[in-house]
């Protein structure tokens, strides 16, 4: 990336996450230059990381930090937000990881899942539209049979993008689809191969198995096949995203996870949460509904800007 790409990439992180930072900072900060050594201050500290939904156990070690640096009095603005970036990058350092479909095997297949509307076809199509601009050859699969607007939604998407397009009809068998899509990919020489799930929780144990039969009849093509499941969670919806981390994290193979709407809540602190309760690394977040705003996850970036740091 170039030193202007990456300054207009931070910027728009700080943007996105303006509503968290402002909730996570203003007035721990003020409390912290107004009282550095006060327990008062601790106390406010540990307030606001809970309604940010970093949650109890990361909060506790950061106020732990916070207590053994001591500030002195005179600290400014700067210094505490420092601290702070720094104390919640600790957090997050060890969970975060790269989408990289273009180093891997050819086509690489990404399988999607997550609830209805977490922003699974937004966080698709961005990822298609991005590789189709680098040159790679991509294929959308709409696995979501039953819905004919998730359908319609997702080759809006293929056609702006420039990807191919396949789907089926009204109920169609979803690992049918998939097993017939990968197999032309395969044979047309497609780089990529983005697949679609279906998101009903109403009926867990059935999207499960057909999440599971998706996965079963791709590793009939090859083994290692999806090359990549990703998580999709809404931020928006809190500490929420930890139950359904916790339902598809278990049966669906989650190698990644993507964490959208980061711009919509002032609680996005609850990545912090969902990274160290997932075996699955943060690969991506999304900041915004723009095809720029999909970002790879960088933990000290996210930290910075999540603290109100503007570089
Ligand atoms: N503000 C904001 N909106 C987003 C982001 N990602 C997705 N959205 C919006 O969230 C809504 C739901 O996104 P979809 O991509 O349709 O979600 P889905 O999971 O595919 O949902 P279904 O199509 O209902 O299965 C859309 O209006 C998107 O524009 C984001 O990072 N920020």
């Amino acid at each position: 990336m170039t030193d202007t790409g990456k300054k207009g990439w931070f910027s728009r992180l700080t943007e996105g996450l303006s509503r968290s930072s402002k909730q996570m900072t203003d007035q721990v900060v003020a409390a912290f230059v107004k009282e550095p050594l006060s327990e008062r201050a601790l106390e406010q500290l540990e307030e606001h990381l809970l309604e940010s939904d970093l949650g109890p156990a990361a909060a506790d070690r950061i106020v732990e930090r916070f207590r053994e640096l001591r500030f002195s009095a005179g600290a400014d603005e700067r210094e505490v937000k420092e601290a702070l970036a720094e104390a919640v990058t600790a957090e997050l350092i060890g969970h975060e990881a790269r989408y990289e479909p273009l180093a891997g095997p050819k086509p690489f297949v990404t399988l999607f899942v997550g609830v209805n509307g977490s922003g699974k076809t937004t966080t698709l199509g961005k990822i298609a539209a991005d590789l189709t601009a680098q040159g790679a050859k991509v294929m959308i699969v709409a696995c979501d049979t039953f819905r004919a607007a998730a359908r319609e939604q997702l080759k809006v998407w293929a056609e702006r993008a420039g990807a191919a397009f396949e789907s089926r009809r009204d109920g169609a068998d979803p690992a049918g689809l998939a097993f017939d899509a990968y197999t032309r990919a395969k044979a047309e020489g497609f780089d990529v191969v983005l697949i679609d799930t279906a998101g009903r929780l109403q009926n867990k144990s059935a999207l499960m198995d057909e999440l599971l039969k998706i996965v079963r009849v791709l590793k009939k093509i090859d083994a290692d096949a999806p090359h990549e499941t990703l998580l999709v969670l809404d931020a928006t919806v809190g500490r929420n995203a930890l139950e359904q981390e916790k339902i598809f994290g278990r049966t669906a193979y989650v190698s990644g996870i993507v964490m959208t709407k980061l711009d919509g809540t002032a609680r996005g602190g609850v990545l912090v949460p969902v990274a160290q309760a997932s075996d699955a690394p943060i690969k991506l977040i999304g900041v915004g509904e723009g095809i720029d705003d999909l970002q790879p996850f960088d933990a000290r970036a996210f930290s910075r800007s999540l603290v109100g740091l503007q570089d």
